[in-house]
């Protein structure tokens, strides 16, 4: 078995920096993530999209940020895994055992979580004809934004992805319908306004999508009013299916650890220890003191610098905690 001071589940946005950090502060760390590339979210949920909100980088296409910060996590050769998705963590007498794919065991004395969203399950209608579209019209992110040139478009949802998907498909698609089943938005006001005021999107409120049909690709849907329980088919070319992942922040059967109630965040103290000591968790997946974190790239990473070097004071209680400034440094 393999041996790290410290294991870091995930390589998203926060896994990354925890990754370089470890390498920073001499940890000799081990990244695990499911899937097999680097950067989370982004690949997954905003790929097109540009970043605006990172220290110093006015702007940049989230790829291209996920390219750098993955450069920046190997700057010190702390090694990454992909394809490794974490099955359950083991308490031994010196730390941990790690489990990957239900067999493989990594040994740490430390295990920082940074799972974000989980492994990205789409949350689904779970209406008639929904699995039999997928990929024929029907998806859950916008990947190649390409694909929806000229297209009319339904995206259903009311938060931040399903606004967010409307504005960028306006550019490329013919028209956009939102389809949403209430009044209310949970997504960010600019980003609601900027789509009110786009001619191309068209919202359908106090609605729900009911049924998918077609031949060989999605052709039509089914919209049921819930106000007046009417019914109304709708012809689109392509529907986005955005209203949220299905995530268990702990999935660890072996180690009971505390999650908030709707079991979707790790609940965490003010130095982001979890209620296992040795076990640590940062980014989307934890819950500070029982309040939601900022979900963003800056806030997270500055508490990721911090518990990598509690981390590091826990390993090595001679430690200092503040590992000194990096412009120091020589490489
Ligand atoms: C549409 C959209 C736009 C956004 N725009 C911005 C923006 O402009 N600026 C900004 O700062 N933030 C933005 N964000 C938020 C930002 O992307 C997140 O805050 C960030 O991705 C959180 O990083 P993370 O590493 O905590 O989690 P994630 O990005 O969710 O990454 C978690 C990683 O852990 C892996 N994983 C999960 N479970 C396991 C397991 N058991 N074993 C191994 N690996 C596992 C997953 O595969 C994934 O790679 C946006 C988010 C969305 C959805």
């Amino acid at each position: 078995m393999q041996n790290y001071e410290l294991i870091i589940i995930g390589a998203g946005p926060i896994g990354l920096y925890s990754t370089f950090l470890a390498g920073l502060r001499d940890i000799k760390s081990l990244t695990l993530e499911a899937l097999d590339y680097s950067g989370g979210q982004i690949p997954e949920l905003y790929p097109e999209k540009t970043v605006y909100d990172v220290q110093g980088i006015p702007r940049i296409n989230a790829m291209e940020l996920r390219d750098k910060m993955e450069e920046q996590a190997r700057m010190f050769g702390n090694e990454i895994l992909f394809n490794s998705k974490v099955t359950d963590i083991i308490k031994t007498d010196n730390g941990f055992n790690v489990e990957v794919n239900g067999e493989k065991l990594y040994s740490s004395r430390a295990v920082l979580i940074c799972t974000g969203m989980g492994d990205f399950t789409p949350r689904k209608i779970g209406c008639p004809g929904e699995d039999d579209y997928l990929n024929k019209g029907l998806s859950y992110t916008v990947k190649d934004i390409e694909k929806f040139k000229d297209t009319v478009v339904g995206v259903v949802g009311g938060g931040d992805a399903a606004i967010d998907y409307a504005n960028e498909l306006a550019e490329v698609a013919s028209r956009v319908y939102v389809i949403h089943h209430s009044e209310k938005f949970r997504a960010a006001e600019k980003t609601l306004e900027n789509a009110r005021k786009n001619q191309k999107i068209e919202f359908i409120m106090n609605t729900s999508v009911s049924k998918i049909s077609g031949n060989s690709v999605l052709e039509n849907v089914t919209l049921h009013n819930v106000n007046d329980n009417t019914d109304k088919i709708l012809k689109l070319d392509r529907l986005v299916i955005a209203i949220g992942h299905v995530g268990k922040a702990n999935l660890f059967k072996s180690i009971n650890l505390e999650t908030s109630p709707n079991k979707r965040n790790i609940m965490v103290n003010n130095r982001f220890e979890t209620n296992i000591p040795g076990i640590y968790a940062v980014g989307d997946v934890a819950s500070i003191a029982g309040e939601p974190i900022h979900p963003l790239i800056a806030v997270e990473g500055g508490d990721a610098y911090m518990a990598i070097n509690i981390i590091k004071k826990y390993l090595n209680p001679e430690a200092s905690i503040f590992g000194g400034h990096s412009s120091s440094l020589n490489l």
